[in-house]
């Protein structure tokens, strides 16, 4: 009996020697002889992915990027076989048109069952794709979609009006993220899910939350996705299985609208029907699974981000009383010369530069999207700032750390000022501006996005007057793929406005 405990213990002891002289090997290839061996960055980086994991798990990951970037400068490696990017002509190089960078196993994570536009890795699936859908998110389209969100817009300033009336706090970023879902709903889903309406939203946001928040941290290790459907491991971690489940509850909502639409004579010209129509004439190139996935990748994609846009706005206006001076005036002055509708169009915001310059400053300041974009660099490799990358590498470029270059966008890049926006050369600022991503895989929702920014901030500084209700705090940021903020309290007070 003694002789083979002896012998077990011998056993495990040799067992725990292998295993510590082979991790020791690994970390002295990781560290010493891989081929970023030489680019700075964490320790425990340079070993596992699972430090990228945990900085998306505890919710600061662009700050830790940032403070890397500033300590080390353009290159940083954030993974055994990934490096951050902070040099802005990157962008190009690695986004531009026929770059030939694909996205990485990443978005694997993002795919339920079928690929979305946002997830497709083949360049080749997606060009095919985008073509198909490219014209309904074109601007002249996206008008057709202007009458809906006012509508959104006459129930959102219905609903604040009440607020204002009451003389109670409002939590604007709550009801910004209840705006933007309705609108995204509006036009995708053929009709609002109502959470203005009711007041609420009905679990939504903590249903999106849970998922993004899993998915996000599941696409830093991407191995654990194929456990992540697994009916076992949805037993072990009941968390999965929610996540899960809710993800499923989107697709099953967007099967029962689409299908309502396509049994039904609705003479409606929202982004639903364009889709639609492009299904009536070419069903290969438009499915019906292809417009439900278009309409859950909108809810995913397009609520979070601009509710993030939309809450930038006002807080950077609010905390930098001189600027939101300066947006009121422009507003008053346009609406004493009677150059403004009863609601603002998206024509006539074009006709003010300082809103557009806000718009723009919020969004480079807090981008909606808080990771880097991976790409893999293509066959033959690819030199970026000076170096030479293997095929294969993993890179990525961070709206929140590029934003802060000092060469593009001039002095105290930290500070709100949309003033800069009229000083230097707005067209080179705007050609290193990230915030919707760039090149092949850029935003597709970008024009919808920008509609709401630049039609409800002004209409709702027309007919209120908006003071931060604790003045001296500051907000609270959670990134977890989109960067969320809490604590935009106000007190509103209707002005005087007539329409
Ligand atoms: C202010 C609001 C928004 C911001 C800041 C934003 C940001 C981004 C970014 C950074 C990307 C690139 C992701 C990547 O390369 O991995 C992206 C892609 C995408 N966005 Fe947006 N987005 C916004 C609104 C919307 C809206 C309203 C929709 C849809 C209704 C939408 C749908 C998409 C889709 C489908 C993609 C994938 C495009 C592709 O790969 O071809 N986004 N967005």
């Amino acid at each position: 009996m003694a002789i083979s405990i002896f012998a077990f213990g011998g056993i495990t002891t040799l067992g725990l020697a292998l295993l510590v002289i082979a991790f020791t090997g690994y970390a002295i290839r990781q560290v010493f002889f891989h081929p970023l061996s030489d680019i700075p960055g964490p320790f425990l980086a340079k070993l596992t992915r699972w430090w990228q994991a945990y900085e998306v798990f505890s919710g600061a990951a662009e700050v830790t990027e940032r403070a890397l970037h500033e300590k080390y400068g353009y290159l940083v490696r954030v993974a055994p076989n990934q490096v951050s990017i902070s040099d802005p002509e990157a962008i190009k190089l690695i986004y531009g048109p026929n770059s030939r960078f694909a996205k990485t196993d990443m978005y694997a994570a993002w795919k339920h069952g079928y690929d979305n536009m946002f997830t497709y890795r083949d360049e080749k699936e997606h060009a095919k794709h985008r073509r198909a859908v490219g014209n309904a998110y074109a601007m002249s389209n996206v008008l057709d979609s202007e009458q809906y969100i006012d509508q959104c817009s006459n129930l959102f300033l219905q609903r604040l009006g009440e607020m204002a009336q009451a003389g109670q706090t409002v939590d604007l970023g709550h009801w910004l993220q209840m705006y933007a879902f309705d609108v995204v709903t509006e036009l995708f889903y053929g009709k609002a899910f109502g959470l203005m309406d009711a007041r609420q939203d009905f679990g939504w946001f903590d249903l999106l939350e849970g998922v993004v928040q899993a998915v996000a941290i599941m696409g830093m290790i991407p191995y654990v996705v194929s456990f992540y459907h697994m009916p076992l491991w949805q037993k072990i971690f009941p968390k999965v299985k929610e996540a899960n489940d809710k993800q499923m509850k989107m697709i099953t909502v967007a099967q029962e609208r689409v299908a309502e639409r396509l049994n039904s004579k609705a003479n409606r010209r929202d982004m639903m029907e364009k889709f639609i129509e492009r299904h009536r004439e070419s069903p290969q190139d438009m499915t019906v699974q292809w417009i439900e996935m278009e309409a859950v990748v909108a809810l995913f994609a397009g609520s979070d981000t601009t509710a993030a846009a939309l809450r930038s706005m006002f807080y950077y206006l609010l905390k930098n009383p001189s600027t939101y001076e300066t947006l009121q005036k422009e507003i008053d002055n346009l609406d004493a010369q009677r150059e403004l509708s009863p609601r603002i169009s998206f024509a006539e915001s074009n006709k003010m530069p300082y809103l557009l310059a806000v718009c723009k400053e919020a969004m480079r300041l807090h981008p909606s999207v808080g990771l880097g974009l991976p790409r893999y660099v293509p066959e033959g490799g690819r030199e970026i700032c000076g170096r030479f990358f293997p095929e294969g590498t993993r890179v990525a470029i961070n709206a929140w750390v590029v934003h802060l270059d000092e060469g593009i966008f001039g002095r105290d890049p930290k500070a709100f000022r949309p003033e800069r926006w009229f000083e230097g050369d707005p067209k080179i600022m705007d050609r290193y501006m990230f915030q919707f991503g760039s090149g092949s895989r850029t935003c597709t929702g970008k024009n919808i996005a920008i509609l709401q920014l630049q039609k409800v901030v002004p209409e709702i500084l027309r007919h209120f007057d908006i003071t931060l209700s604790e003045p001296a705090k500051s907000w609270k940021t959670i990134n977890h793929f989109f960067v969320k903020q809490e604590g935009l309290n106000v007190m509103l007070k209707a002005r005087t406005y007539k329409a």
